[in-house]
């Protein structure tokens, strides 16, 4: 039996100006799956991340989000598509006049129409659930390290208990502990609360600790996608450089130290 599929890319082309980002990219993200999602700097993953959930409108090509064109719905639809995914951009991009439990009682209240009180207190479920301790959620962002603002934003990310989860280099400029702690607790709350997660990530621990499968962007589109150990396999000078190179041997040593 085929997983259901969540996510679905066809033909997709974007451009900005004379630049070609992508050129007839397809992908399919089955239900449940963490997607990794890796290619050179510049491939386009960001931008990818950034049309599937309908910010960027494609030159052509399709996405498809629970089967829903976001683009072609009207607004309430189109709202209601996009309450069922969760999204941590790279810069976990936290209000800084807010507590940490306002922001992420902030789309509660603006989207489930919750009133404060109640979404501050499930803000603090949201809070515990991404592994922050009680006295985190009075906080203002500045007062938080790195790891714990990556936390707050996920919690933020959980806040209307979506289906899909997408992050953006959730462990970019974390240092290797917390970003180890993020990977687990990701694959965590899949387990957990049953998400899809399609993650955009440069971290090869973070490939191999979390990852179903993996996508590799190239040459303007999906390159190989698969279980790591078949993408690695590639025959393209980036996909050999990249999970053949030293870290990405260390990585593999790694990964398999870890399932002895
Ligand atoms: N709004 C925009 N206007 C013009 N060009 C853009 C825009 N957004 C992205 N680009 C260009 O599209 C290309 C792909 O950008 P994107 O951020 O998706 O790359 P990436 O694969 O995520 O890179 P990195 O790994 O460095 O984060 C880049 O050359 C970028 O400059």
């Amino acid at each position: 039996m085929t997983a259901e599929t969540v996510i679905e890319v066809r033909g997709l082309v974007n451009r900005f100006g004379s630049q070609t980002v992508h050129e007839n990219l397809d992908l399919d993200v089955r239900r449940g799956e963490i997607i990794g999602i890796v290619g050179g700097s510049g491939t386009g993953k960001s931008v990818l991340l950034r049309t599937i959930i309908g910010l960027v409108r494609p030159v052509a090509g399709e996405v498809r989000v629970f089967g829903e064109n976001l683009l072609s719905l009207p607004e309430e639809k189109r709202s209601l598509v996009e309450r069922r995914f969760g999204v941590l951009f790279q810069s976990g991009a936290l209000f800084s006049s807010l507590t940490v439990a306002e922001n992420v009682a902030l789309p509660m209240v603006e989207h489930a129409k919750l009133d404060r009180a109640d979404a501050t207190r499930l803000a603090g479920v949201k809070l515990a659930l991404s592994g922050l301790p009680v006295d985190a959620g009075r906080k203002s962002p500045s007062q938080l390290s790195g790891g714990m603002i990556k936390r707050a934003a996920l919690a933020r990310a959980l806040a209307l208990d979506p289906e899909i989860l997408f992050l953006d280099e959730p462990t970019a400029g974390l240092d290797p502990i917390s970003a180890a702690a993020f990977d687990s607790l990701i694959v965590t709350l899949r387990d957990a609360l049953g998400l899809t997660v399609f993650l955009v990530t440069h971290d090869l621990d973070t490939l191999y600790s979390t990852c179903d499968r993996v996508a590799v962007l190239s040459q303007r589109r999906v390159l190989a996608v698969g279980p790591i150990d078949e993408v690695a396999r590639t025959d393209d000078p980036w996909v050999q450089a990249y999970f053949n190179g030293p870290r990405g041997r260390a990585a593999t040593f790694a990964a398999r130290q870890g399932k002895d």
